[in-house]
């Protein structure tokens, strides 16, 4: 996991992959940015636009299978208004993988067009995968190859080193070589990615996490909330964190002497309950609000 001695190497860190990034992005035809579908903003390196520049891409809402499917949707069209194709995609039944393939080959066909580099053979598609810790690039190549080449750990940082799979159809893969770090320095940011279990626990404040994460759960999934830990909306109208983790922690029994609740243990249970995709199909993320005139904006600041 990510912890707070990578947080401390971050600048440096950056560098060495801006390198690499450009040195590596002359070798593909297009890249493949994967994204958790729970938090696709805060799931992002800050500077992945900029170190992409016009290069194709396309992008993929991963662990769409824990995501709220409405949420989902918009962001896909919030990416479309842009220009961009995403994707959701769920590595673990495999969900979306088979448009992977046939969507790059639209991204590349349209960019040919517009650049009337007709006669260029596409046969060989060579794809560079990127993303942050944790967000499965391990996982879907593994998927992709039908294989265990790349390894995969339930830990983010596992990823090391440059390397191709080939995944046959005439289709390679390059994981991409050295960490992208999602932006730290950003608290709520931080908060996002420490609720998907992203960061290690054993540096922040597990209660104020789960407190802060029931204040949102309470505002935007009322009713998974109660449902999952037997509560009714009047219960949890009006109350603070603090509060919500009380009750959260008493319907589960997690008393010590005196029949004070254990907040520390009710938090640990919560977190760990929505990682493991228990309280249901949850996005803490909403897409941007996107108008004609946000774009020209967007493209005027982009020349
Ligand atoms: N629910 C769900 N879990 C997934 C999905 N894809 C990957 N995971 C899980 O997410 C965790 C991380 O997956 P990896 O494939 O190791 O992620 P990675 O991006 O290669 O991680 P690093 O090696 O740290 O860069 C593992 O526990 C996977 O089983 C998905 O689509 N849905």
């Amino acid at each position: 996991m990510i912890d707070a001695q990578s947080i401390q190497w971050f600048p440096g860190h950056m560098a060495k992959t801006r390198r690499l990034m450009a040195a590596n992005l002359k070798m593909v035809d297009i890249v493949v940015e994967i994204t958790d579908a729970r938090i696709p903003q805060s799931s992002r390196n800050p500077e992945i636009d900029r170190m992409l520049g016009q290069k194709p891409r396309l992008i993929l809402l991963n662990k769409c299978d824990v995501a709220d499917p409405n949420l989902t949707a918009r962001w896909c069209e919030y990416y479309r208004s842009k220009g961009i194709l995403a994707i959701p995609t769920d590595c673990k039944s495999g969900r979306g993988l088979n448009e992977i393939i046939p969507g790059a080959r639209q991204v590349l066909d349209e960019v040919m067009k517009r650049r009337e580099a007709k006669g260029l053979s596409q046969k060989l598609l060579r794809m560079m995968i990127v993303g942050i810790p944790n967000v499965g690039k391990s996982s879907l190549i593994n998927k992709l190859a039908g294989s265990k080449r790349a390894k995969v750990e339930d830990r983010p940082g596992v990823t090391r080193g440059k390397q191709w799979v080939s995944i046959g159809g005439g289709v390679e893969l390059l994981d991409m070589p050295g960490v992208l770090w999602p932006k730290f320095d950003d608290k709520e940011v931080g908060e996002k990615l420490a609720y998907i279990g992203s960061i290690k626990d054993e540096i922040l404040d597990i209660e104020h996490l789960a407190m802060r994460f029931l204040q949102t759960v309470a505002e935007n999934y009322p009713k998974l909330l109660c449902a999952r830990y037997n509560l009714t909306p009047e219960e949890i109208e009006g109350k603070d964190g603090f509060d919500l983790l009380e009750l959260v922690g008493r319907k589960r029994g997690m008393l010590q002497s005196g029949g004070v609740v254990n907040t520390e243990r009710a938090a640990i249970m919560l977190l760990d309950e929505f990682r493991g995709g228990k309280l249901g199909r949850i996005t803490l993320e909403k897409p941007p609000k996107f108008t004609p005139a946000a774009r020209e904006q967007e493209q005027d600041d982009a020349e």
